[in-house]
C-alpha cells in the first residue's frame, strides 16, 4: 500500500485534460505473430506509432499468470516489509520515486536486470517468498517473451529489407545485453476522481531508452500513448495481448524511419492495475547508429553513441525529457 502523509495532489503532478482522452481502440495496429504477412503491417506500426498490440504471441498463459500472482502477492506485504528489497539502486523496490531525479508517480515497482550473473541476494531474501521460486517464475516470463521480441525485432529486419535478419535481435541474445524487467503496481487512487477533471498521474510521460519495450498488463486500464499531434490516447487494456513499444535505440538505428512513443500511465481511482515490462537493451559497449543498409544516400540524424554513453546521459535526465536531442546532429543551413 502507498501511505502519505498529505493528500494524493499535493505529492504528484495532476495532468489536466481539457476533454477526456478518446479511446481509439481500432486506431491501435493489431499485429497476428501467427499470420506471416504481418510484417508489412509491423513495419507500418513502427513508422506511424512506434507502438503496437500482438496476438498469438505464443507466450505460455501459465508463465504470465504464474508471474503475475507472485508480483501481487510482493505487492501485498506490508511497506515494511516490501522495504526490505529498496532502494532501487537500481535495482529493487521502489515506490512513488521514479529514477534518480525527483520524477513522482503513484506507483510503486520492483525493478530487476535480466542478466543472469545477477544474484537475488539482498533483493530475492526479500521478495516475500522462496526466492528461488520468484527467480524461476522471473526466468520462465522473461525467457519467453525475449523469444517473441527477437521475433519480432527478426520480422522488422526483414520487412526493412535488411539481409542480416539478427541484426537487432542478436543485441538481445548477447549475454552482455543489458535489459531491464521491471514489475508495476497502481494502487487505486480513488482521490484522482475528485480532482477537477484532472488526473493523477501513475507513471510519468517518457519514452523507453531501450530498443524494444514487451509491456503486459492485468485489465485495468491507464496507459495512454501520445500521437504525433500530442494528443494522448487511452490503450484499451487487454490481458491477453502484448503491447510492444518501439525504443529510443531503435529509432536511432533505423534513422528515425521508426519513431519510439511517448507513452505515461495514469493511475485509475477504482482498481489497482499491475503491468510487467520487459526492455529489451543491447551490450553496455554496442555502437548505437543508423544501420549502413537503411542510409544509402541519407546522412545520419545522430551523433555516434555507446549504449553505456546513452544510458548514463539518461540516468542524468528527468523522465519526460527528450534525451535523444542532445544526441541529434544539427542540421546544416
Ligand atoms: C527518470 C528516469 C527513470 C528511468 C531512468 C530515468 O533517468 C529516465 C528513463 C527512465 C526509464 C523509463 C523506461 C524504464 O522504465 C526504465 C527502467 C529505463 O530504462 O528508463 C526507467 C528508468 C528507471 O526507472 O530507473
Ligand atoms: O506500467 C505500465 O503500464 C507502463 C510503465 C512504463 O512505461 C515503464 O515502466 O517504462
Ligand atoms: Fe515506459
Amino acid at each position: 500500500m502507498l501511505v502519505l502523509s498529505k493528500p494524493a495532489d499535493e505529492h504528484f503532478c495532476i495532468v489536466k485534460a481539457s476533454k477526456p482522452s478518446p479511446i481509439f481502440p481500432d486506431s491501435i495496429p493489431l499485429i497476428d505473430l501467427s499470420k506471416p504477412a504481418s510484417k508489412n503491417l509491423l513495419i507500418k506500426a513502427c513508422q506511424d506509432f512506434g507502438f503496437f498490440k500482438v496476438i498469438n504471441h505464443g507466450v505460455p498463459t501459465e508463465f504470465i499468470s504464474k508471474l503475475e500472482s507472485k508480483a501481487m502477492k510482493f505487492f501485498s506485504l506490508p511497506l515494511s516489509e516490501k522495504e526490505k528489497a529498496a532502494p532501487p539502486d537500481p535495482f529493487g523496490y521502489g515506490n512513488k520515486s521514479i529514477g534518480p531525479n525527483g520524477d513522482v508517480g503513484w506507483v510503486e515497482y520492483l525493478l530487476l536486470t535480466t542478466s543472469p550473473q545477477f544474484n537475488y541476494h539482498g533483493l530475492a531474501t526479500n521478495i516475500g517468498e522462496n526466492p528461488e521460486k520468484f527467480r524461476c517464475a522471473v526466468n520462465d516470463y522473461v525467457s519467453s517473451v525475449k523469444k517473441m521480441a527477437c521475433e519480432i525485432l527478426e520480422l522488422l529486419a526483414d520487412g526493412l529489407k535488411i539481409q542480416q535478419r539478427n541484426v537487432f535481435s542478436k543485441l538481445l541474445m548477447d549475454e552482455q545485453s543489458d535489459s531491464v524487467f521491471r514489475l508495476n503496481h497502481y494502487p487505486p487512487c480513488p482521490e484522482s476522481q475528485e480532482l477537477n477533471g484532472g488526473n493523477l498521474i501513475g507513471f510519468g510521460e517518457h519514452t523507453d531508452p531501450q530498443i524494444i519495450s514487451v509491456l503486459r498488463s492485468n485489465n485495468t486500464s491507464g496507459l495512454q500513448i501520445s500521437l504525433r499531434d500530442g494528443n494522448w490516447i487511452s490503450v484499451p487494456p487487454d490481458q491477453n495481448s502484448f503491447f510492444i513499444n518501439v525504443g529510443d535505440s531503435l529509432q536511432v538505428m533505423t534513422n528515425g524511419r521508426f519513431k519510439s512513443v511517448r507513452h505515461r500511465v495514469l493511475a485509475n481511482s477504482l482498481k489497482s492495475r499491475v503491468s510487467m515490462i520487459y526492455f529489451g537493451g543491447p551490450p553496455l559497449s554496442e555502437k548505437i547508429a543508423p544501420l549502413p543498409s537503411l542510409m544509402q544516400g541519407e546522412d545520419s540524424l545522430y551523433k555516434e553513441f555507446t549504449w553505456f554513453e546513452y544510458k548514463k546521459s539518461a540516468y542524468k535526465s528527468r523522465l519526460a525529457d527528450n534525451r535523444l536531442v542532445l544526441f541529434e546532429k544539427i542540421a546544416a543551413s
